[in-house]
Order: C-alpha cells, then sequence, then structure tokens
C-alpha cells in the first residue's frame, strides 16, 4: 500500500493487502505448525534453498513473516525476525555472531539477564567479555582490539537510564569491523532507530512497549537481510529453538498498531511524573532523559525524538524508604517488566538486576536504593496522586 508513509500508517498498513486475503482487514493467523509441499522434489528445493516456502514454523511462518516485515519498517532495516522472547533474540543474535576467542565489548549496565547470559553463559563457551563504560566513546577507541566482534548496549540502559551515543560509537566499532548491536527496548523505534544512526542489528523486548499491553512474552531482532537469515537458520532454528507463537505474533502486530499513540501518551505523562518527583522533597536524584537536570540531557534531545517513559530516581531514605513507598501504593503495580498500559514499578537492586552481585551492582551503577517506574497509560493525575500518598504518608 504506497500511501503508508507515516510510522503509524505503516505500523497499520505495511506489507499487507486484506484484498489478497478475502478482505480480511485483519491479517490472518496461520496456527500451523508445518507445511504441505507440492512434491517431494519442491520440498527438497526448499530444504536446499532453492525455493522459497515455508517448510516448518521454527524456521518461518506467514503470520510471523508479517511482523518482521513491520518490525523492520518501523525500524528502517532490510529484515525482521520475531522470536519467543527478549532474551531469544539477544541470544540468538549473540550464538551466531560470536565464537570462542572473540570478544564483545559492552557497556555499564545492562538489563539482569543479558548481563547474566553474559557473564555466566558467553564467558563459559570462551567469548571475552568486557564492560566499557560508553558513555565516553573514547573508551571505547582505547578498549576495541582486533579480537572485538560486537559491540552490545542498550540506550536508555535499564535501569539507570545511561544513554549511548549511537552514532559515535558506531563509527569507532566500524573501524574496528566491529558490528553493533542495540537493545531498543526502552526507547522503541517510535523514538529512535538505531538503524539509521549506524548499528548493525537492532533487538526489542518486545514483551514491553511493542506489544504495549503486559500480555504476551516475545522478542524481535531486525538488520540487513542476509544477517537476520544466519541469525534465522543458525541462532533460532538450531542454537536456541527460541520460536515464537503465531498467536503471539498477531498480538505484537495488534500492539505495534497503537505503538505511536501509546508512546505518545506514555512520554507526555511521564515528563510530569519526572518533574513532579524531581520536586518532591522526599525524592532524591531522578534520572530521566527529558529532565535539564539529566547528565546527558543534550544527547537525549539528539538521539531520542521524545524522552520515554521510564523513570528511575531515588529516596532521600534509601532503599528501605523506596520499599515502604512501593508497599504503600493502591494503584500502581509491585511488578517487573515494563511498556505496559498500567504503571509499574520495581526495586532492580533486589528484583532485575538481583543477578548482578552488591559489587557489580556498585560497579555498573545500580545503588541499592533506586526504584524503577514504568509510567503507564492511566490519568496522570491518578499516577501522581497514589505516588504523592505513597511518598506523603507519615514515614
Ligand atoms: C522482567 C523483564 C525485564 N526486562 C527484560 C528485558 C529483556 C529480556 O526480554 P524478555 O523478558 O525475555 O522478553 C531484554 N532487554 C531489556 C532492555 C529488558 O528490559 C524487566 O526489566 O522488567
Amino acid at each position: 500500500m504506497t500511501h503508508a508513509k507515516g510510522f503509524a500508517s505503516r505500523a497499520i498498513h505495511h506489507a499487507y493487502d486484506p484484498l489478497d486475503h478475502e478482505g480480511a482487514l485483519t491479517p490472518p493467523l496461520h496456527l500451523t505448525s508445518t507445511f504441505a509441499f507440492e512434491t517431494a522434489e519442491a520440498g527438497g528445493e526448499m530444504f536446499a534453498g532453492e525455493r522459497q516456502g515455508h517448510i516448518y514454523s521454527r524456521i518461518s511462518n506467514p503470520t510471523l513473516d508479517l511482523l518482521e516485515q513491520r518490525i523492520a519498517t518501523l525500524e528502517g532495516a532490510e529484515a525482521g525476525l520475531a522470536l519467543s522472547s527478549g532474551m531469544g533474540a539477544i541470544t540468538a543474535v549473540l550464538w551466531t555472531l560470536l565464537s570462542p576467542g572473540d570478544e564483545v565489548i559492552v557497556d555499564k549496565t545492562l538489563y539482569g539477564c543479558t548481563f547474566s547470559y553474559m557473564r555466566h553463559g558467553l564467558a563459559k563457551w570462551g567469548v571475552t567479555i568486557t564492560h566499557v563504560d560508553l558513555t565516553d566513546p573514547e573508551n571505547l577507541k582505547t578498549a576495541i582490539s582486533d579480537k572485538t566482534r560486537v559491540v552490545y548496549f542498550e540506550t536508555p540502559a535499564n535501569p539507570n537510564m545511561r544513554l549511548v551515543d549511537i552514532a559515535a560509537v558506531s563509527e569507532i566499532a566500524h573501524g574496528a569491523s566491529a558490528s553493533v548491536v542495540v537493545d531498543n527496548t526502552y526507547a522503541t523505534p517510535y523514538l529512535t532507530r538505531p538503524i539509521e544512526m549506524g548499528a548493525d542489528i537492532v533487538l526489542h523486548s518486545a514483551t514491553k512497549y511493542l506489544g504495549g499491553h503486559g500480555d504476551v512474552v516475545a522478542g524481535l531482532v531486525v538488520g540487513g537481510a542476509e544477517q537476520i537469515s544466519e541469525i534465522r537458520l543458525y541462532g533460532m532454528k538450531d542454537m536456541t529453538g527460541a520460536v515464537m507463537a503465531p498467536f503471539n505474533a498477531m498480538l505484537i502486530l495488534r500492539g505495534l498498531k497503537t505503538l505511536a499513540l501509546r508512546m505518545d501518551r506514555h512520554c507526555a505523562s511521564a515528563q510530569v511524573v519526572a518533574e513532579w518527583l524531581a520536586a518532591h522533597p522526599a525524592v532524591g536524584e531522578v534520572h530521566f532523559p527529558g529532565l535539564t537536570s539529566f547528565s546527558q540531557h543534550a544527547l537525549a534531545n539528539q538521539q531520542m525524538a521524545q524522552p520515554g517513559a521510564m523513570i528511575a530516581f531515588e529516596l532521600k531514605g534509601g532503599m528501605d524508604a523506596g520499599r515502604a513507598m512501593m508497599n504503600r501504593l493502591n494503584m500502581i503495580a509491585r511488578a517487573v517488566s515494563l511498556g505496559d498500559a498500567e504503571t509499574l514499578i520495581q526495586h532492580p537492586a533486589s528484583m532485575t538486576h538481583s543477578t548482578y552481585t552488591p559489587e557489580e551492582r556498585a560497579e555498573h551503577g545500580i545503588s541499592d536504593g533506586l526504584v524503577r517506574l514504568s509510567v503507564g497509560l492511566e490519568e496522570v493525575e491518578d499516577i501522581l496522586a497514589d505516588l504523592a500518598q505513597s511518598l506523603d504518608a507519615p514515614q
């Protein structure tokens, strides 16, 4: 549909014409695990890669195919791949790109299970994990070597909101023939498109904003067509088996239709909440890209269309005060994950980032008192009212 040019229009229409499917406006759900071959020879040609077509749903599926084309266009990439979870996406990519003896340079601060996979998974198989503070690209210049195959980071990073200059890091990485892999879960392609800034591979926990309704665990990868095919046939099909179910693809396709609408609402509310928290006497530092007090505010303005809807903050009373505040909330849910319609709050040190030792958390800028807030789609007045009563209650 050539008229679908804008981000929201492509999220709704790209790569699907109802008239090709008996007028069905909503794309069909292909709940099939396997596909019949016209002839035995045709089946053999498909296995040999000499003929296009679906063989088995652990390799490809028409419902997933549409989702992969949609996320690729939204990220400005050639191709996409749907997987069963964000960790499925991360592991399929890195098992494909890395071999024993290689080095991956990762930023300081990664989602807890990503950190654990790197340090206790890949490292066991002879890959060197080198943490570098990528907030200063000069550090990468010093650290990168001819053994560096991949430079990996999240921007903003979960949970402390660190940003990485995608263009600057990509230029340095490519100068050393390393690939740049960006986890774009926090920003989404609506706010940041890392491929357009030089990254090679972008991946998502689609569980979060892309699904947007807290009802599916899923992962997505985008990049060059050849590289995505290799990740599909090696990293996903064989090394992980981390396949997305067609029903989940349908849920993510539905989520994408309102991604633009939801991110506008999430971001508008988060700006109000962040400014409110920053002005509250019980609250210490607030980490939010949209605050002028945020150390990387200039980079946020340069790299993000809007500041996103994740906020990390400290209470002046430390972890105990943070836990007490969380326990007094009524509407805001004490729950991990993020990007849902519901506002969610959690304590990284004891929850999503408990995979780090206390020393590792200190080294990676995850304080014991840090609280993470995913600002949802409720009226912002209700979000503020819940926070106010939890913070203003007698300590
Ligand atoms: C409970 C899960 C949380 N996060 C997950 C996550 C994943 C992994 O994504 P799956 O959970 O495997 O879809 C990958 N990349 C990022 C930046 C993430 O935040 C959480 O933080 O609350």
